[in-house]
């Protein structure tokens, strides 16, 4: 018989709710209605079913269908969570917490009690908690402390469809996680040692369930991977929302969106726009441009309050997206793909989509991970247009035209196939996966480059010779770089030169920052002398960089000196970015070496010694690691000198071996760089 347990009595307007296993619930019943209309009630069964009788489900519903908000309730409800917790991960912590709020305020207790959230530098939760939200990169990081992920019974693992690196990461230690529980749980059924454990106590050690979500996911794929898992589709959206494209391709975006929202607020009936942007910039311009235009709305039109939404927005600028409007006006929220995925904003009745993200790329130059803006997959269209129609039918206009929309990748690239191998190794081990060979990928990068990269991390330091992750390891995990520049930014604290790697580093994250006109390639020539400095492009770059800031970064001064205007500005972008990154683990990014400009090459060899040559008797230079013959590129300020020794920043093949990049350096600098490595290497030649 079920029995109920007493306590406090309910608040006027909190009915209690006696689940089928007789615990009580407190749910207010404004929601408990609208719970009930959401398409994915009729199938709360079929799921709950599923769910029991399967390690490991994958569900495809409609954006909006209620997948994030209610499964989690139903399997809590259903006794699912007994003793123990869901677990819900978001790719971004904005919809974590967002979550985590609409489901307690559902749920009917205090955030942080029955339903919680975890995301970097914040916590709402606690030993009470039964549901919690939380971020992919947050259950990594508990994975570190409880290995067995013993505190929830299912992990829910929503938006699937993103393929974070960490989400990738995640489904293969999942899986793994889950083997083991069964072999554990398996093992406590063997009635030897059932006879040691009380009838009435569950063990300790529960099967754990899995359950993958996405609206927009390959479901068969992934139930291939995870061991042939079930597929449940879940029909029906909430409400319908109309999609218009434009009939021409837009040449500028920004404008396109601005005249649209203009339109929008003008000529359509009330409910709030959500605008889709690439970036920080983007959405900085627009509202600008927006808060500048009220003019032009007519005296009789409602006030267009302007709120940003992205990742670098302090929490409390983040709410007032989440806020409503106040009366007589109308809300524009300017997002980024923060926005896209899992979350409601209230009041959202229009998406105007650009059809442009940001996505992490890896520039292979140098190894850094950019953010370049470019077009988005229909998996994240298809996003973009769901967050209307979820209060009441909504409206989506695409600033691009139906044939470019057909054009779009189905799907986004899997970031693990995206960014630099060394630095993915790096994160699986700061991960606690120890055989990163043996990793079960769901995308499974080539075995040579795998081999490669651990190498690589133990020559840096990153690793020590059993393979685990080393101090200097975790501190460069925390970088958005390759792990060579991160362990030359390390050693900047050594040579006392912070100031000027940071700016090498970004300088050298562009291809071309001299240009040569074929009609004024003297002119050009003479422009460009006067930055050369004679121990090589290192030094020449600092020069550049130093004059540049001088002149303010005068569009004709980069004219008048043949600089690429462009490119000089993104260099500054990619040090804004690795200066904000120093300040942040407590590197000073003002530390400089003053004229002391030697300290930086010095600094250089230490991330940098696979990349040096010696040069030979009969004026080539020769690899250390390799002993191929390399040839300095036209392009590089050293072409044509000769030096005992150089550092090079990339080879490329062409017609011959060429190095970019490159610098003099003193020839024992090497060695003292990365002694064991290098002489091993040296063996193997
Ligand atoms: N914060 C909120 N405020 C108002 N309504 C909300 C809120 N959160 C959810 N809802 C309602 O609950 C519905 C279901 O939301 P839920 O996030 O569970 O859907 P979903 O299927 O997971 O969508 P998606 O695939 O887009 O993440 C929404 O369509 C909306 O009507």
């Amino acid at each position: 018989m079920a029995t109920v347990t007493m306590g406090k009595a309910p608040l006027p307007g909190f009915p209690v709710t006696y689940s089928k296993k007789g615990r009580r619930d407190h749910a207010p019943k404004r929601h408990e209605t609208s719970r009930r209309q959401l398409p994915i009630y009729s199938a709360r069964s079929a799921i709950v079913d599923a769910i029991r009788c399967s390690p490991t489900v994958v569900i495809v519903g409609e954006t909006g269908s209620g997948k994030t908000t209610q499964i989690p309730q139903y399997l809590f409800e259903e006794g699912l969570a007994h003793q123990k917790a869901i677990a819900v991960t978001q790719p971004r912590r904005v919809a974590a917490v967002s979550l985590a709020r609409r489901v307690s305020e559902e749920v009917g207790t205090p955030l942080g009690r029955k339903v919680g959230y975890t995301v970097r530098f914040d916590d709402k939760s606690s030993n009470a908690t039964r549901i919690k939200y939380l971020t992919d990169g947050m259950l990594i990081r508990e994975l570190l402390s409880d290995k067995l992920l013993s505190r929830y019974n299912c992990v829910i693992l929503d938006e699937a469809h993103e393929r974070t690196l960490r989400t990738d990461i995640l489904f293969g230690m999942l899986k793994d996680i889950q083997k083991q529980r069964q072999q554990m749980a398996a093992a406590a059924m063997d009635p030897s040692l059932l006879v040691e454990q009380s009838a009435t106590t569950p063990p300790r050690v529960r099967e754990l369930k899995i359950v993958v979500m996405s609206a927009t996911l390959d479901a068969e794929r992934f139930s291939a991977y995870f061991n042939h898992a079930q597929i449940l589709y879940i029909a029906g959206r909430q409400y319908p929302v109309r999609i218009f494209n434009t009939l021409e391709p837009q040449s500028d975006y920004l404008d396109a969106a601005m005249i649209t929202t203009l339109q929008i607020h003008t000529e359509e009936p009330p409910g709030d726009i959500l605008l889709f942007l690439a970036g920080q910039e983007d959405i900085e311009s627009l509202e600008r441009l927006l808060n500048g235009s009220r003019d032009k709305f007519g005296p009789d039109a409602l006030d267009l309050q302007v709120c940003p939404l992205y990742a670098a927005l302090p929490p409390a600028q983040q709410a007032q997206a989440f806020a409503p409007a106040p009366s007589g006006s109308r809300k524009v929220i300017l997002a980024t793909n923060i926005a896209e995925t899992s979350i409601t904003l209230p009041g959202i009745r229009y998406v105007v989509d650009t059809g442009v993200h940001k996505v992490r790329g890896y520039n292979s130059k140098i190894g850094i991970e950019s953010l370049l803006v470019s077009p988005v997959s229909k998996s994240s269209a298809r996003q973009r247009t769901g967050r209307a129609g979820r209060e009441a039918p909504g409206f989506c206009y695409r600033l691009y035209t139906e044939p470019s929309f057909d054009k779009l990748e189905e799907d986004s690239v899997p970031e693990i196939l995206r960014c630099n191998l060394a630095a993915a190794v790096l994160q699986l081990k700061a991960a606690g996966v120890n055989d990163v060979l043996g990793f079960d990928y769901m995308d499974r990068p080539p075995k040579l480059a795998l081999l490669r990269a651990l190498e690589q991390l133990y020559a840096l330091g990153a690793l020590n010779d059993q393979g685990n992750l080393t101090d200097l390891g975790k501190w460069m995990a925390e970088f958005p770089l390759d792990p060579c520049y991160s362990k030359v930014l390390y050693q900047s604290q050594v040579f006392q030169c912070t100031s000027e790697v940071i700016d090498v580093i970004a300088l050298l994250s562009v291809d071309t920052l001299f240009f040569s006109p074929m009609d004024k390639r003297d002119q050009a020539a003479e422009a460009h002398k006067k930055f050369v400095s004679t121990e090589g492009d290192h030094l020449t770059y600092l020069n550049l960089q130093k004059a540049y800031l001088e002149t303010q970064g005068s569009h004709v001064w980069c004219h008048e000196n043949f600089i690429n205007h462009r490119g000089m500005k993104y260099v500054q972008d990619v040090r804004k970015q690795l200066r904000r990154v120093c300040s942040r683990v407590k590197v000073d990014p003002n530390t400089s070496c003053g004229v002391d400009v030697d300290k930086v090459l010095q600094c250089f060899v230490t991330g940098f010694f696979h990349h040096t040559a010696l040069l030979q008797p009969d004026g080539n230079y020769k690899s250390v690691i390799g002993s191929q013959i390399v040839y300095i590129h036209p392009s590089s300020s050293m072409f044509g000198k000769r030096h005992e020794a150089i550092i090079y920043n990339e080879l490329v093949f062409t017609s011959r071996l060429f190095i970019r990049g490159v610098s003099a350096i003193q020839a024992n600098w090497i060695p003292e760089s990365a002694p064991g490595y290098l002489n091993r290497m040296v063996d193997r030649q």
